[in-house]
């Protein structure tokens, strides 16, 4: 059975953590880690197999694990993946947006090939990924429509530059229109589909993403459309948000429980 550790005990590491312990996912999880103690130990307080919290990033990444599930922050991808992978384990990342950073994704391909490790993507809060890598070669354009709740956007480093106040927003609003690249820098806890899509696709620069602030929605939409030689297609997830984390939604923690379903060999492969 793999043993597994978790960077992060927000809302998607604290559901991961509950389907380990309640057997949904044939692994175990021994070792966690969170800026917040306090997050960490209401995390070790709800589980029957009690984790053991580590002092610091790097104790985590040294435990005897086979994995680590990073669910915590794009600072955390940049600052931590290579002393994940120095140190021999392999990883599921959620906040893929830090991957669009070319030195990051360069660290995280030689350490993969270098130390024998993997690198997992789930595909997140959107469906459609195995469609977008079939076409890659013969794709013109992909664009991505995200809307959210003024307050699912709030704290993101856009508004420290746009003189735009989310709880003075009154109607839909166009934050934002232009590359996958600049999205994930600006809203990061919002649009890390934004980099699966740019991975499977066409790159950061040419996916072109728009995302919109509106007051009267309760739910955290993604629209895609791709289209090129292959033909076109158009997804629409509207995607119920995380009780503990608006920003996030429900089909990404369920992504990534599926995931690990797979890698922990409990699943039927369907689909490419
Ligand atoms: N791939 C996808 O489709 C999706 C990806 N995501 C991404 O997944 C990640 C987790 O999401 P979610 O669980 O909702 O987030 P939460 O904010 O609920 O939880 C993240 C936790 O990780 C902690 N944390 C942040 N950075 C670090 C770090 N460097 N080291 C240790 N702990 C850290 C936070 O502490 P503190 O609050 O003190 O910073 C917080 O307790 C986010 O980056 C999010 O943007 C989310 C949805 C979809
Ligand atoms: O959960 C979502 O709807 C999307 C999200 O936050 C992200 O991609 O970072």
């Amino acid at each position: 059975m793999k043993r597994v550790g978790l960077l992060g005990c927000g809302a998607i590491g604290t559901e991961i953590a509950h389907a380990i312990d309640s057997g949904k996912i044939s692994a175990k999880l021994t070792h966690i880690y969170d800026f917040s103690k306090e997050n960490s130990k209401k995390l070790v307080d709800s589980l029957t197999a009690k984790p053991i919290i580590t002092e610091n990033v790097g104790l985590l990444a040294a435990s005897p694990v086979d994995m680590i599930i990073e669910a915590a922050s794009q600072d955390a991808v940049r600052d931590d993946i290579l002393t994940i992978l120095q140190n021999r384990k392999d990883v599921m990342i959620m906040s893929v947006g830090a991957l669009l950073d070319e030195s990051i994704l360069d660290i995280v391909l030689d350490g993969c090939e270098h130390f024998n490790k993997k690198v997992y993507l789930p595909s997140g809060a959107i469906v459609g990924l195995d469609g977008i890598r079939a076409v890659q070669d013969e794709l013109d354009s992909v664009t991505l429509v995200t809307t959210k709740h003024p307050k699912a956007l709030k704290g993101a480093k856009f508004f420290e530059s746009y003189k735009i106040d989310p709880d003075n927003i009154t109607s839909p609003t166009v934050l934002y229109q232009g590359s996958a690249q600049e999205a994930v820098r600006l809203f990061p806890a919002n649009i890390n589909v934004a980099a699966l899509l740019s991975l499977a696709g066409l790159g950061s620069q040419k996916t072109q993403v728009k995302i919109v602030a509106d007051p009267k929605t309760d739910k955290n939409t993604h629209e895609i459309q791709a289209e090129g030689k292959f033909g076109k297609f158009a997804i629409k997830v509207e995607n119920v948000p995380s009780p503990s984390n608006p920003k996030t939604s429900r089909l990404a923690t369920l992504a990534a429980i599926e995931c690990l379903k797979k890698i922990c060999g409990t699943s039927l492969n369907i689909g490419t």
